[in-house]
């Protein structure tokens, strides 16, 4: 372990969903792996009152349901360390929390740190934010965001104000869990470690990118949220646009933390304002029967899009962007589409012959396509697949411990910045300010039919008869 320091970490939130599914689990599993300082403290803050009992129990609850299931043997050491803090936290009224971070900082010591986490709606960001600075517990310690950081131009530079008004940058950790999968990172190692593959990454050879992350999920366990939310806001502008500049990056001066910080965060400066009537938006049949989502909600539940990346290297390469919830396939895939050769004695080549996929989930298998010859006589032509797995990447951290051992050692290199984000609410204005009406499409399909449009040639990748990849 790299950091031992005696560590206070604050979950606020810590009664939701994200918490819930996400980092209780990420924490255990770094505690299973010998990963967590040997003093440490996860304190759960909320706006009801429960016993340090009950939040134990809420946690193992969680746990169990999340396949990081503790032997007894596990769970008393870690339970040990879990504490409630109740009575919520506002500038006004700090409710439990200073009393048991004193009690906690009076057995840990006066140099133990203090990782701040808001696991929360993004709507109550600033006002967490300015109870932290008007409680004093902003000197000195690391503080945690979820994403989406803002939600709307406006309101990112209002946060971005306010958390810069009580921490020096070097103090944020701005989430977006995809680049904390292993198989996002290997994005950049197969390019740059591999001349098959660096020489073939630009526009020259690529005509199209496709990011596909379909998910067969509902919203029913955190409807409020979603439906102030939405899958543009919730998974585009987020996840889907940080993959795209893992994949459009220029290739960093190295692979340290900054360069690969910087090159990531400068390439989103030549995401092109999106053009709305390059968007599809969807919302499924039912959904605005579901508890907590109101009769006429216009929020969007589906996304297909084309982003243009105005750099030398894409110049002219459509990257065409799809996600939604209750769609028929789950799957995270980033597919490189190549030209066919024009000048070759081959023609009428399939326009999906040649396709590299990555598959930003479960194993991070990458599938290469090619045209090949059909066995028999004549020349008939077929596509030919092979896929890698790639073992070391199933035995990875899952991207939330990793990305809470980095906060814990101070890594910013996975977390993202101020510039580059305020570049993506720059990009992402046009749609927030005309968005195109959502239109309708039944649970278990890839979406409305107008999504079709989109892609090139190739159509879709990724396609409903993939269903049995969900
Ligand atoms: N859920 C997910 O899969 C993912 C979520 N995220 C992000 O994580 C954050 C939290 O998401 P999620 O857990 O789903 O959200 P939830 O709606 O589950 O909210 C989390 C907790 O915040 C508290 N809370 C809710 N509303 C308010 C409010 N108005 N004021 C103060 N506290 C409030 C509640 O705790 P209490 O009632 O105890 O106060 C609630 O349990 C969001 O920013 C989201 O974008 C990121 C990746 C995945
Ligand atoms: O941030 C979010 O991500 C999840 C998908 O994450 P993964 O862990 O399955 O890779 C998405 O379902 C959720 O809506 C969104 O808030």
């Amino acid at each position: 372990m790299a950091d031992d320091t005696a560590t206070i970490f604050v979950l606020f939130g810590s009664t939701g969903d994200l918490a819930k599914r996400m980092v209780l689990p990420a924490f255990f599993e770094l505690e299973r792996a010998g990963l967590l300082p040997t003093h440490w403290a996860l304190v759960g803050n909320g706006r009801g009152h429960r016993s340090d009992d009950d939040f134990r129990q809420h946690v193992r609850d969680s746990l169990d349901e999340f396949d990081t299931a503790p032997s007894d043997d596990e769970w008393e050491p870690f339970a040990k360390n879990l504490y409630f803090a109740g009575g919520g936290f506002t500038a006004d009224d700090p409710g439990d929390l200073l009393d048991v971070i004193a009690d906690l900082t009076g057995t840990l010591g006066d140099d133990r740190q203090l990782v701040l986490y808001l696991a929360l709606p993004p709507s109550v960001f600033v006002d967490y934010t300015e109870a932290i600075g008007a409680h004093d517990l902003a000197k000195g310690s690391r503080v945690v965001y979820e994403k989406p950081f803002g939600t709307s131009p406006k309101s990112f530079e209002e946060l971005d104000e306010v958390v810069h008004r009580y921490f020096d940058e070097t103090q944020v950790y701005r989430i977006d869990h995809f680049l904390g999968k292993e198989s996002t990172q290997n994005l950049h190692v197969l390019r740059f470690a591999n001349g098959m593959v660096s020489g073939v990454w630009n526009r020259e050879h690529v005509e199209e990118v496709q990011i596909d992350i379909p998910e067969t999920l509902d919203i029913d366990d955190r409807a409020e949220f979603y439906d102030s939310t939405g899958a543009f806001l919730d998974m585009i502008v987020t996840h889907l646009f940080q993959v795209a500049a893992e994949v459009a990056m220029e290739p960093p001066l190295s692979l340290s933390a900054d360069d690969l910080q910087t090159a990531r965060e400068s390439v989103i400066a030549g995401f092109r304002p999106i053009d709305p009537d390059d968007v599809v938006l969807g919302q499924y049949e039912g959904y605005r029967d579901t508890d907590g989502v109101s009769d006429d909600s216009a929020t969007d539940t589906f996304v297909a899009m084309r982003l243009w990346v105005d750099t030398d290297r894409w110049r002219g390469v459509p990257f065409v962007l799809r996600t939604g919830k209750e769609l028929g396939v789950s799957a995270q895939q980033v597919s490189l589409i190549f030209r066919r050769p024009d000048d070759g004695p081959i023609t009428h080549l399939p326009a999906d012959g040649t396709v590299l996929t990555f598959d930003l989930s479960g194993d991070g298998a990458v599938d290469l396509t090619v045209t090949v010859k059909e066995p028999g006589p004549g020349l008939h032509l077929t596509l030919g697949h092979t896929e890698m797995d790639l073992d070391a990447i199933a035995d990875g951290l899952s991207p939330y411990s990793r990305l809470i051992l980095d906060t814990l050692h101070g890594d910013r290199s996975l977390f993202t910045r101020p510039d580059g984000l305020s570049h993506v609410w720059h990009v992402a204005a046009p749609v927030l300010d005309n968005p195109p009406t959502p239109q309708p499409y039944a649970r278990g399909s890839m979406g409305p039919g107008a999504a079709d449009r989109l892609p090139g040639p190739p159509g879709w990748i990724l396609t409903g008869a993939d269903a049995t990849k969900g």
